[in-house]
């Protein structure tokens, strides 16, 4: 029992005075907690468990047991904790009170996180921007954005720094993190800068080598198959296997041997629980404390970091991925260590294969449910590349329309990161205003790609449709429009450029688009010029953007078609 609550103290508290104190001490906690954000468990517990302990005694001379008192008391403090917190969030004097946005959304996190675990927020967000406009209150201290004017002020170079879903999605992450989760601005700067240069006009040339090697023999293997395939799997192999190579010189050969430590399978399992973190990034914390968790990822990074020791020991064969991120040729005032330069190769081969590989499996499926589209781009792809002429010949590529148009329009439909990536001030940042927004301390907010991609406003007629036409200039559009879409030559086209995200925006937007775009021309050129695809008799197209998840990254299913060699 505290010193300071003496017996003859105690005996003069009341019930009703025991109750009001406990509810005070209640309303403290609330206090704190939202001056301060404290995140460490130990001040959790301090805050949640010690406090209401304490508070014990004052209900002790009026229950009729210890076990009665420390019930109550447990029990009257956090529910009051909870009821002030609800109140509070819904109120008036709530700073993001003028926002609209579901009640349940309002009042806690773990309604969203609840929502997401099916893999279908990004409709989720689509529906509530329908109904409530272009900002939506999707959280206590959270807004989704579905307007352009918010882009540059939020994730410009003035912007906010990346947001803290990330504590929750790599919470067992607790010594190097990889560039994606690096929310300090400074320290993102200091790491984004080898992989900066890793991506320049030069350096890209250089792996064209590494991709053309893996492209070929990603088409020679598809050409083998007699039976119908997993075309999605098979592109999933291919990426992976370029992306080792890239980051590590090499050490997977998944188009060879298969996936047979059931890698894609190990690295999908975790998503739908870091989604869950990233709505309540504090428990984060607590689940990576779990005995077991993450094995999967941990298995995988200790692999990558062996490969990184083993890389830096032998020296570059050539100057790929890590030769730029490793800084060989020591132009960086504070170069990597090799534990950054281990987590970024995680990083390059995560989030390089994983959302090239969405996209070109998209594009095909788009292809299958539209002839016409593919009609063309087969007449493209052989008028560029001929029988005889060599598909991994990147020269034509630029002046591909219809191949770019049909890439941008799978990126606008389906971008691989669906619901874009989160922007949040650190603790006692100020404000900002966003566009016509104001977001007041504490508050974190994305802009919606799947949303922003799919608004009329940005993007007409028939926002919804694959409709590649629309990426191209209004004389080939006339052209080809008039030839098959009657009804549409006469309609004004929406074309808003600004509005089309899927490699988001700013200092801390994807560093590889370009690598992602010369992937998959390559390769969708050598595809077609060497083989002919159709679905698998009885397969429903439909399964395919039923299965789509959107768990940050994107999660797919089986995409069944028949091949043909054409040449
Ligand atoms: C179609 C393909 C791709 C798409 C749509 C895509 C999209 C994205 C998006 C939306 C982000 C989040 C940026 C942000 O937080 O604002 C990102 C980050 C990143 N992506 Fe990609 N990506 C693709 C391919 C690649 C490839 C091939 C690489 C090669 C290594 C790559 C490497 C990265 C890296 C390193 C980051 C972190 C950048 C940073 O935080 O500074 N991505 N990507």
């Amino acid at each position: 029992m505290p010193t300071y609550l003496t017996e003859a103290s105690m005996h003069s508290f009341s019930l009703q005075d025991g109750f009001l104190a406990v509810m005070a001490g209640a309303l403290g906690c609330h206090l704190i907690f939202n001056r301060y954000e404290p995140r460490s468990p130990l001040s959790h517990m301090a805050l949640l468990v010690v406090a209401p302990g304490t508070l014990t005694p004052l209900l002790l001379p009026n229950s009729s047991s210890t076990t009665r008192a420390l019930l109550s008391t447990y029990l009257l403090y956090y529910s009051t904790l909870l009821t002030s917190l609800f109140l509070y969030r819904l109120s008036p004097f709530h700073p993001l009170a003028r926002y609209p946005g579901p009640l349940l959304c309002k009042v806690s996190k773990f309604w969203m996180a609840w929502v997401s675990s099916d893999g279908k927020q990004h409709q989720y967000y689509c529906k509530l921007h329908k109904k409530y406009g272009d900002v939506v209150r999707i959280g206590p201290n959270e807004l989704s954005l579905r307007t352009v004017d918010a882009i540059q002020p939020l994730m410009g170079t003035t912007g906010l720094p990346k947001g803290p879903h990330w504590d929750g999605r790599m919470a067992e992450q607790t010594s190097i993190r990889a560039l994606i989760s690096v929310r300090d601005p400074v320290e993102h700067m200091r790491r984004r800068k080898p992989w900066n240069r890793a991506f320049s006009s030069a350096a890209l040339k250089g792996y064209e080598e590494i991709l053309s090697k893996r492209a070929q023999q990603f088409v020679t293997a598809l050409e083998q198959q007699d039976l119908p395939v997993n075309l999605a799997q098979w592109i999933n192999h291919f990426t992976f296997d370029f992306m080792s190579d890239m980051a590590f010189g090499g050490g997977s050969e998944m188009l060879r041997d298969g996936d047979k430590d059931d890698t894609w399978h190990l690295l999908e399992s975790g998503l739908p629980t870091a989604l869950v973190l990233t709505h309540v990034p504090w428990l984060g914390r607590y689940y990576a404390k779990l005995p077991g968790v993450g094995q999967n990822l941990k298995k995988f990074r200790t692999y990558c970091q062996e490969r990184a020791s083993l890389r830096r020991a032998q020296g570059s064969q050539s100057k790929d991925l890590f030769h730029y991120l490793i800084d060989e040729a020591g132009v960086e005032r504070s170069p990597p260590t090799l534990a950054e330069v281990a987590a970024d190769g995680v990083l390059a081969i995560v989030a390089g294969s994983d959302t090239t590989a969405t996209t070109l499996s998209s594009l095909f499926w788009f292809l299958l449910n539209n002839p016409i589209t593919y009609r063309r781009l087969q007449a493209e792809v052989d008028k560029y590349y001929p029988p005889g002429e060599s598909a991994l010949d990147t020269t034509h590529h630029q002046q591909m329309s219809y191949l770019n148009a049909v890439i941008n329009e799978t990126l606008r439909l389906f971008p691989p990161v669906l619901s874009g990536s989160q922007r949040g001030g650190v603790n006692g940042s100020t404000g900002k205003v966003v566009g016509p927004y104001f977001l007041p301390a504490g508050t974190s907010a994305f802009v919606h790609f799947y949303s922003l991609h799919r608004d009329p406003r940005n993007f007409s007629p028939m926002p919804d449709n694959f409709l590649p036409e629309r990426w191209l200039s209004v004389e080939e559009r006339s052209t080809l429009m008039s030839s098959d879409f009657k009804c549409l030559d006469k309609v004004p086209f929406v074309h808003n450029t600004a509005a089309f995200l899927p490699f988001s925006f700013g200092p801390a937007n994807c560093v590889g688009k370009n690598l992602a775009y010369q992937e998959m021309r390559m390769v969708v050129c050598l595809m077609m010029q060497r083989l002919e695809f159709r679905f698998v008799d009885g397969f429903e197209p439909e399964t395919w953007e039923r299965d789509l998840k959107d768990y940050f990254v994107t999660m797919k299913g089986q995409l069944p078609v028949v091949l043909s060699p054409r040449l």
